[in-house]
């Protein structure tokens, strides 16, 4: 972008002159409807220094100084710096600021490309990194800018959602930073405010690439929207109107999905946002339009964008397979991250790559003495447990804790002939779950208790291992009794029956006792 703007010189105070009452009314109505939401909180303008931000900044100066808006919003403007003259824009800005004595904060934006969308990001990046969580970002969007939204949305194929087009109150969220985006001026049209900027005779700036930019929405402001106003006059008025009542639409179906998801979720396999599980018998009780909106819904948490329609279609063939495949895998690149979604049985997994990759790394196996263990435990004085990583990441992290106090009290031996091992299962290991009457390995084994392929190398056994009182290096092997108590996997723990003879020193009914004493944690870092 290389055209210069047109930068006007006369900057007059404006607090006292006349005020538009349709805008003015379009304001205030915005401030009694989210009055609640605005209580308390700062608000920011971002004024572009342009037509619409800088009429908006003027009439909340208007307002403010006659008592009928309870703020004066502090204006922000970033220089993208992609125009030659954009600096001269920033003082124009600052300048007008000063001189209705309203505070203004110049920020710069590093645009990652050429276009509009990573201007805007860029944009939005920066303001928000300048103000405070909770913080209300007022914009100048106006029903001509809604009604191009939604006419390049419409040509787009947009369901409810994006045919809403922008919403006048919407929370922007960046991992654990809040905002929210103002727009109370979406009723009103350009010309209004064209008109009002003129009586106030403010000094704005002319962008000249807005109406001649080759992008979509400056093509449909400057060739289509006249042609459709040939055919009715109000067309931006309707067509911001329609958005309103989709708006409206997309609430109703969002509360309904939010409600049907209630049903349908399988909380106990549930880590937002790394795996999410969705019931396939629940969600065939729904009628097929139900279904759609909720795996669209479904799919589209902790993401900014929806997946695609052809994606939904997708999962929804999926979930609908008759025959045994658990292979297949439907890929989605989110904003923030890759997703894979799979079947296993009757649950749906919408799975992070970033997860699936933790799932991959190595177990290995881990023994310790009894005794050290209930030294380590003595250091954590209101909670005597010890944790024990099994495999740890900059999101994730896996832990077995253990009470060794009630262990060694349960056993009764002298400690330090006791170890604790924890190992990764083998495939050609045979355990038996309590409560089952016989020893198993390999698939048969993850069949029985319904692990999941991509968890199946996340499986550990913990044993309890008992030293021989003549237990030397060399004869280790043969003076060692391994009783396994335990199988774990990142969300769950099986009791493990007795394999050995029944004098032997540990039961069964002991291994239950011993499973109260060891548990498994998961814990998650909400940014993944
Ligand atoms: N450089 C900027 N600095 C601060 N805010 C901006 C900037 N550019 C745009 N905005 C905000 O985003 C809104 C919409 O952006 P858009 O690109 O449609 O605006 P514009 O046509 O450049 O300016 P205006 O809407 O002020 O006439 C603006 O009304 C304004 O609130």
């Amino acid at each position: 972008m290389t055209s210069s703007a047109i930068i006007p010189n006369a900057i007059e105070p404006i607090a006292d002159l006349p005020i538009d009452d349709g805008l003015a009314a379009a304001l205030l109505n915005s401030v009694a409807e989210y009055g609640a939401q605005l209580h308390g909180r700062r608000v920011w303008l971002a004024c572009s220094g342009g037509r619409d931000s800088l009429t908006l900044a003027a009439l909340c100066v208007q307002l403010y100084r006659q008592g009928q808006l309870p703020f004066l919003p502090q204006l922000l403007h970033v220089d993208h710096r992609l125009q030659a003259d954009s600096q001269h824009w920033a003082v124009h800005v600052a300048n007008w600021a000063q001189a209705q004595q309203i505070p203004c904060y110049i920020l710069s934006a590093q645009v990652k490309g050429h276009d509009e969308q990573a201007a805007r990001q860029a944009r939005y990046d920066v303001m928000r990194a300048h103000i405070n969580q909770e913080d209300v970002l007022l914009l100048g969007h106006h029903a001509d800018d809604q009604a191009e939204t939604v006419l390049m949305r419409l040509i787009q194929g947009a369901g409810v959602n994006g045919l809403s087009g922008m919403q006048p109150w919407r929370i922007q969220t960046q991992g654990a930073h809040r905002i929210a985006l103002w727009r109370p001026w979406l009723t009103v049209q350009r010309a209004s405010i064209s008109a009002y900027a003129q009586c106030l005779k403010l000094p704005y700036i002319d962008d000249p690439t807005n109406n001649t930019g080759d992008n979509v929405r400056s093509g449909l402001r400057r060739d289509i929207m006249p042609v459709l106003a040939k055919y009715n006059p109000n067309v931006i008025d309707n067509i911001a109107r329609s958005a309103q009542l989709l708006g409206d639409a997309e609430a109703t179906i969002r509360a309904q999905a939010v409600q049907d998801l209630q049903q349908t979720v399988m909380s106990s396999l549930q880590l937002p946002p790394a795996q999410r599980v969705l019931n396939i018998d629940e969600l065939e009780t729904l009628p097929l339009y139900r279904q759609r909106q909720l795996l669209h819904y479904w799919l589209g948490q902790d993401e900014p964008l929806p997946p695609t329609k052809q994606l939904i279609d997708e999962v929804l063939g999926l979930s609908q397979r008759k025959d045994h495949d658990h292979q297949t895998e439907l890929f989605w690149q989110g904003r923030k991250q890759s997703y894979i979604i799979r079947r296993y049985r009757q649950q749906l997994y919408r799975l992070s790559s970033e997860w699936l990759t933790w799932l991959k790394m190595p177990l290995e196996a881990q023994t310790y003495n009894l005794s050290d263990l209930i030294v380590a435990a003595a250091h954590s004085a209101d909670n005597p447990s010890v944790s024990i990583s099994l495999r740890t990441s900059k999101h994730f992290t896996w832990q077995v804790q253990m009470l060794p106090h009630a262990l060694a009290e349960m056993l009764k031996i002298d400690t330090d002939k006791v170890e604790i091992k924890i190992a990764p299962l083998d495939r050609q290991q045979r355990v038996q779950i309590a409560g089952s009457s016989r020893p198993q390995s390999g698939k048969k084994l993850y069949q029985t208790l319904g692990v999941p392929i991509w968890l199946r190398e996340s499986l550990v056994v913990v044993s309890v291992v008992l030293l021989n009182e003549e237990s030397t290096e060399q004869s280790k092997n043969e003076s060692v009794k391994d009783i396994p108590i335990l199988l774990m996997s990142p969300f769950d723990s099986w009791i493990l029956g007795q394999i050995l003879d029944s004098d032997d020193f540990i039961r069964h009914s002991e291994n239950d006792a011993f499973s109260k004493y060891i548990h498994n944690h998961l814990s998650v870092d909400n940014s993944c």
